[in-house]
């Protein structure tokens, strides 16, 4: 139906290890949100992005994808609608770029022409050179790796992108750099971003929405804006407390000169 969310997890609960990772945990994403998933870490967040593309199985609860449960179906083509991008990225040292970008559309048997194509495509999209498609993955920078990781996820056009700190190990120029970067490529291609980030200010400053995961459980759900007024919950309040005092001291080092 044409107002159902997009994505939507339902009671989904998860033990690792005999321990408890997640909680029933719910979540329903309207088509072109971005949303950032925050909290301390072994909270959960990248356990609960990987029940989204089938990498973790459940044990209870239901994730649908525009309207149909994930587990319809084969997990590649599932996948294919999903670009995943994470820490590190992890691209293949053996392949160039060109070949890296190219994995998906390879083994969903596209030409080589229409492989090209697509990388030239997508090098443009992330701001590289072309001539990066010739390039050995130990012959870039981290923020250029990153780039060429975002551009590898988005290789067969997903419609939904999960990321897990996909900008983790940049300096903080770079990684300011990328981030808007990014946000500008989800509103261009009206793609939903779920992306998991340690940093809170980074999710208060490209999100739409934040959502805050603690032991396993939805602590805080809300706006920007809101979170920042957000009181009730000690733990959501001391994970806010801190990027408004850093704030608030640098203002008073601005004011100061
Ligand atoms: N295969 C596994 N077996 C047992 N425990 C696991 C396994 N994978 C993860 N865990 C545990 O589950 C908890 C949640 O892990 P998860 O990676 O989802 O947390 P996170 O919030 O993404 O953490 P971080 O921010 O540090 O990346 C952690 O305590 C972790 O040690």
């Amino acid at each position: 139906m044409a107002n159902d969310p997009f994505l939507e997890l339902h009671h989904v609960a998860k033990d690792l290890g005999a321990r408890p990772i997640l909680h029933a945990v719910s979540l329903a994403i309207p088509a072109g949100s971005f949303v950032a998933l925050v909290g301390p870490s072994g909270s959960g967040k990248t356990t609960l992005l990987k029940t989204i593309n089938r990498l973790i199985e459940p044990d209870s609860g239901s994730v649908r994808l525009d309207g149909t449960d994930i587990n319809v179906g084969p997990k590649h083509r599932l996948r294919r609608r999903i670009g995943y991008a994470f820490q590190g990225i992890g691209l293949f040292p053996h392949m160039n770029v060109a070949e890296n970008i190219g994995v998906v559309p390879r083994l969903l048997g596209w030409t080589e022409a229409a492989r090209a194509a697509r990388v030239a495509e997508l090098l443009d999209l992330v701001a590289l050179p072309a001539d990066f498609a010739a390039r050995r993955p130990n012959t870039l920078s981290g923020g250029q790796t990153q780039r060429v990781g975002i551009a590898r996820a988005l290789a067969a056009r997903p419609s939904l992108m999960l990321m897990d700190e996909p900008f983790g190990t940049l300096d903080p120029v770079t990684r300011d750099e990328l981030g808007r970067a990014y946000r500008a490529l989800h509103d261009r291609l009206d793609l939903t971003t779920i992306m998991v980030t340690h940093d809170i200010t980074e999710a208060l400053l490209l999100a739409d929405r934040i959502v805050v995961l603690i032991e396993g459980t939805i602590r805080a759900d809300a706006a920007p804006a809101e979170l920042l007024a957000y009181r009730g919950d000690p733990a959501v309040e001391a994970m806010i407390a801190l990027p408004q005092a850093q704030a608030r001291r640098l203002a008073a080092l601005v004011d100061a000169r």
